[in-house]
This record gives C-alpha cells, sequence and structure tokens, in this order.
C-alpha cells in the first residue's frame, strides 16, 4: 500500500490507519465546536449549498480527505483479497443503478415522502418499470448508502440519493420530453448520466483500444474508446452535435454549466492575484465556454476587461447568459465575446492574462502545444498564463518538481498513499474519461512542466485546490 509499509506489521498497519480516522474525527468535533456549526447529517436532503457548511471548514476538509483516505485504505486491507477485486470488477453494477435511478425519477418521486418512504410499486409507476426489478436496483444502491430501504420493499430518500435530486416536480418531468429534464431545475445529475451513459458505454470498449491490433502493425481504425463503442470516426463533440444527439448535447451542457458547480467548493477567484491588475488589464479566456468562470472574475474584479474565445455556437449562448447576469459588462465594451479557434494565431493585444480552464486536458500532447504556442506567440514579458485543470499526483512520492512553487506537499502520515488514495480518485477518473472519450489527458506537475517548457512558457507555481476538489488545481506559467 503506502510506500512505508515494510516499516509496519499487518495489525500496527490497521491500528495507525483506525488511530487516524480517530484523531481525525476528534479534528473534526473541536473545528465544529471553534465556530458553532453542525455536521450535514447523512440522513438529510442536500437541498441547499448552506447545509454542507459545518463540512466546508478548512479543518474539517482536511480531516475529511485523511478519513476517506484511512477508511478506504483499511477496507482493502481486511476484507479478504478475491473477494475486493471482485467488488470493485463489478463496480459497473453501481453506475448502472444510479443511471436507473436518475431516468426512473425514483429521487423527485420521492422527495415529499420523507424519511418514511414511498413502495417500490408507486416509484415505478410513472415510468412504467418493473417495480420487482427496480426494488432489486434501488437495494444494490441502498447497500452503497445511496437511499434507505426503510421497510421491504419500501426507500426514502437521503442525503446522497438527494444529490440527484433536480427539484422538479415529478409529474412535470415525466410529462414532459426527456431533453427538458433539466430544464429549470439542478443539473447535478445530467453529469451523472453523461459519464454512465457516453463515459461507461465507451470505458468498456478502452481494453480492445488500447491493445495493438491483431497484426500488431496496422493501426487501430478508431482512435478513440469512445469512436470504438458508438461506431463513429466524428471526435466526440462533433459528434454529440449531430442531431440524432440532440438528448445528449443538452444533457452534456446542463451538466456541465450548471452540474459541475455543485461538486465543487474552491473557486477561479482562490489562488491567483487578480486584484494585481489594474483598470483595463485585459483577461482573454480561451476556449471559454458560455463565459461562466469568467463572470465570476468579472464581478469580483470589475477593473478587469474580459475576452471570451470560443467556436461561434457558443458564443452566441454566452451573449445570451451574460446579457441576463451583467449586461453593463457587454454594454461598454468592458467584456466581449470573440468567436476563435484556439488552433489559430490570436489576434494582436496586449494580453495580461491568458486563462485555459479544463482545455488542456481535453487535448493530446500535439494539440496542445499548437495551442499553447499560439499563446506564446502573442504574449509579451508580463503576461501571464492561467491554467485550470487537474493536476494528478503520482502515486509514489516524487521530488524533481521541487524547484516549483507550490508542486511539492507533505507526506501524509504512514502508511497513507502519498496521494491519499480514495481522496484524490475522481481526478483519476477523470484522467480516464479524457483517454476514453477525448485521448485527452489529465498531467502530472512534471508532464506540464515538460509540455509547457517545449511551448517556451516556464512553469512558476502550482496549487491544487482543497483536498476533494476536482478540476480546480491551478498552474501559473509566464514567457521564458
Ligand atoms: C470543457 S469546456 C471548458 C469551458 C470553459 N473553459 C470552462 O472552464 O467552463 C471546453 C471548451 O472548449 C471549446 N473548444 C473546443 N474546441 C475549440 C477550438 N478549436 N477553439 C476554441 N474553443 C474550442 C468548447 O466549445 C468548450 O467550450
Amino acid at each position: 500500500m503506502g510506500s512505508n509499509i515494510k516499516d509496519l506489521d499487518p495489525l500496527s498497519e490497521i491500528k495507525a490507519l483506525a488511530e487516524i480516522i480517530t484523531s481525525s474525527i476528534a479534528d473534526i468535533e473541536t473545528s465544529l465546536k471553534d465556530t458553532g456549526r453542525t455536521y450535514p447529517s447523512p440522513h438529510i436532503a442536500h437541498s441547499r449549498p448552506e447545509s454542507e457548511s459545518g463540512r466546508n471548514i478548512l479543518e474539517v476538509q482536511i480531516a475529511g480527505a485523511k478519513i476517506v483516505a484511512a477508511a478506504s485504505q483499511l477496507i482493502a486491507t481486511v476484507r479478504p483479497p478475491p473477494l475486493t477485486m471482485i467488488a470493485n470488477a463489478l463496480q459497473y453494477h453501481l453506475s448502472t443503478a444510479i443511471r436507473i435511478a436518475i431516468v426512473t425519477h425514483t429521487v423527485e418521486i420521492l422527495r415529499d415522502a420523507g424519511p418514511k418512504g414511498k413502495h417500490v410499486q408507486e416509484i415505478a409507476k410513472p415510468t412504467n418499470v418493473d417495480p420487482t426489478k427496480l426494488a432489486r436496483v434501488l437495494r444494490l444502491l441502498a447497500t452503497n448508502h445511496i437511499f434507505v430501504e426503510v421497510s421491504p420493499d419500501v426507500f426514502a430518500n437521503n442525503r446522497l440519493s438527494s444529490v440527484l435530486d433536480t427539484g422538479k416536480n415529478w409529474e412535470i418531468i415525466v410529462n414532459q420530453p426527456a431533453d427538458q429534464k433539466y430544464e429549470g431545475g439542478i443539473a447535478f445529475a445530467a453529469l451523472l448520466e453523461h459519464f454512465i451513459d457516453e463515459g461507461f458505454k465507451s470505458s468498456s470498449a478502452l481494453v480492445e483500444t488500447i491493445l495493438p491490433s491483431e497484426d500488431g502493425l496496422s493501426k487501430t481504425p478508431y482512435k478513440t474508446a469512445f469512436n470504438r463503442a458508438f461506431k463513429t470516426d466524428s471526435p466526440f463533440f462533433d459528434w454529440v452535435e449531430h442531431k440524432e444527439q440532440k438528448l445528449r448535447l443538452t444533457r452534456f451542457a446542463a451538466g456541465f454549466a450548471g452540474g459541475s458547480t455543485v461538486a465543487a467548493s474552491d473557486t477561479i477567484l482562490d489562488g491567483f492575484a487578480w486584484t494585481s491588475y489594474p483598470e483595463g488589464s485585459i483577461v482573454v479566456d480561451v476556449g471559454g465556454g458560455v463565459g461562466s468562470q469568467s463572470l465570476a472574475i468579472a464581478k469580483a474584479h470589475p477593473q478587469l476587461s474580459l475576452i471570451v474565445q470560443d467556436r461561434a455556437p457558443v458564443t452566441l449562448e454566452g451573449i445570451k447568459l451574460w446579457k441576463q447576469e451583467l449586461p453593463g459588462h457587454l454594454e461598454s465594451g468592458r467584456a466581449l465575446f470573440e468567436s476563435h479557434d484556439f488552433f489559430d494565431r490570436q489576434p494582436p493585444r496586449k494580453v495580461s492574462v491568458f486563462l485555459l480552464r479544463m482545455i488542456l486536458h481535453d487535448w493530446p500532447t500535439e494539440d496542445c502545444v499548437k495551442i499553447l504556442k499560439h499563446l506564446r506567440a502573442a504574449a509579451d514579458n508580463s503576461t501571464r498564463l492561467l491554467i485550470v485543470d487537474n493536476i494528478i499526483s503520482y502515486a509514489c512520492h516524487e521530488t524533481q518538481t521541487k524547484d516549483i512553487c507550490g508542486a511539492l506537499r507533505l507526506p501524509p502520515q504512514k502508511p497513507l498513499l502519498p496521494n491519499l488514495g480514495q481522496t484524490s480518485v475522481l481526478k483519476y477518473y477523470a484522467d480516464l474519461n479524457m483517454m476514453t472519450l477525448l485521448d485527452g489527458q489529465e498531467r502530472t506537475v512534471l508532464q506540464l512542466n515538460e509540455l509547457l517548457e517545449r511551448c517556451s512558457w516556464k512553469l512558476i507555481e502550482v496549487s491544487y485546490g482543497d483536498s476533494f476538489s476536482v478540476s480546480q488545481s491551478k498552474a501559473i506559467a509566464v514567457p521564458m
């Protein structure tokens, strides 16, 4: 497990893990007492972000990160190994069960019933699914702490299941076309549906895609596992815009626009010196989508001028959003949307900050080189490049990046994994999602450093974000 494993006999290792859990719980208790906040109950709906305020205290987060790392390591240590491997190999049923709960609108149907729940006959009726099969699906979820089986075949929501709630009335959802489910609602489940539909189906084709073709010489006809699974030559982002993929496009857009914010606790505003830029400094948000990040920057730092670049149809959506959210910035020219392909040269102008958020991970390294070289050509000595992505750590100690500010982290307590194992696992899932769908990749600091150097950018600072954060790591580079 941890690289320090040889120092501990097995029982001492188990005790050390248990001790990490006990002392972390004591830390949580102290922080809650000091701040007068309470810990969120696993039995109560996750309906408002404020209800997470106890868990969001920095010290509570750090303690929670240790508990997740230690508890999962403890399970991996004590359960008979073949059973752990079988349970790991069968995880796909859990993904499927989550999607079934979403498409049957189970969470919305159960919302009003509260803790007493509803019989599965009632839950199954609106979507006309077989109640006995739905009960088995929900029981697997309840066994994983998602929903509660209150009495045989009677299920109720709990905090985990309630994360899937759109907040909409189930009778409205059932009578709407499927692509309208997330309209006017919370779209977190849309993100999960994208993972479990396009992502999961593609993942099942990764084995055949990664292996060399049978003769060992000819190239595989499919570039990505996604291409193989969906029998298409189109890159994912083109395919999802095909007419017949309307439901998937709507769901994907909803999931990424609104859904991802439910999970993020730190933001674009943290970890970068936005206030150091004077009136009129230009920030170019490259591949900025509808400008949701730029919107947060503009609201917090009104002295900045924001230019959001993306593909033409996306910029039109962005203008609509900004007209609602911050019309004054568009009218005064303080913010503008620019249709621009990031594989083309940047328009000449003085840019203070180029922002690349969740862009580089979408692309293979050679394409990232093209994007970064165009930005470098448009930069002057004072330009900063801010990259926001998942920066992943090796699962072992690494010291080669010690000269980059923030890159090295203190090793966690023995015998935890250096990357805290399950605590940071979402970043590694994201990496495989990138591989599967796009031939993209999440990068380590070493890989990012090498990539930037090839494009004459120098990586000067890294911050990883909160313990549980995803897509919130930041890297700052300057021209070489
Ligand atoms: C994962 S989204 C990130 C959006 C935004 N940066 C954010 O963090 O919310 C990737 C974005 O890249 C845009 N994109 C893809 N190919 C592009 C290209 N060749 N030129 C400009 N933008 C592109 C997509 O339209 C999409 O908005």
